[in-house]
């Protein structure tokens, strides 16, 4: 990743008030990238903290699986998700999805304030980093029969 990040930010309802909060104290930080956000995360990270967001479709009509999209086709660096712990989500699937698949694709994910604050303040924040592809060969090379 270069030392300009491509950063999705993206906050369950109940965690927004923390992640405007957690925004407003890092925005010098956060400036210097480009960042991406679901629909109503990133449309009051524009209004509320005054950061430039590209929006996606908000969360539960799509916007997570466009994260995902983004993350398959290597456009996308790092992950910042305060998802809630404690409220049931109706697109629960979607939001597994991005978090599998950014496991899958070796993407920094932050869930919480703590784990944000570590990014932050880490020395790659805003330094290339080189990331370890995994090495999926095996899987796509593995032997599947055809018929039965
Ligand atoms: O639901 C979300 C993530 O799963 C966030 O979506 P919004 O930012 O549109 O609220």
């Amino acid at each position: 990743m270069d030392a300009r990040k491509r950063i999705a930010l993206v906050a369950h309802d109940e965690m927004k008030p923390k992640m405007m909060a957690w925004a407003t104290t890092h925005k010098a930080e956060l400036e210097k990238h480009e960042l991406i956000g679901t629909g109503t995360t990133g449309g009051l990270l524009a209004s509320e903290v005054g950061l430039e967001v590209t929006c996606l479709k908000s969360g539960p009509l799509g916007g997570d699986l466009e994260l995902g999209n983004l993350i398959v086709n290597d456009g996308l660096d790092m992950l910042i998700f305060f998802w809630d712990p404690m409220t049931a989500q109706p697109h629960d699937v979607d939001v597994k999805a991005l978090l599998r698949i950014s496991a899958v694709h070796n993407i920094p994910i932050a869930c919480n304030q703590a784990s944000a604050d570590f990014f932050v303040t880490s020395r790659w924040f805003s330094a290339p980093y080189e990331t370890a592809q995994p090495d999926y060969t095996a899987h796509i090379n593995r032997a599947v029969q055809a018929d039965t």
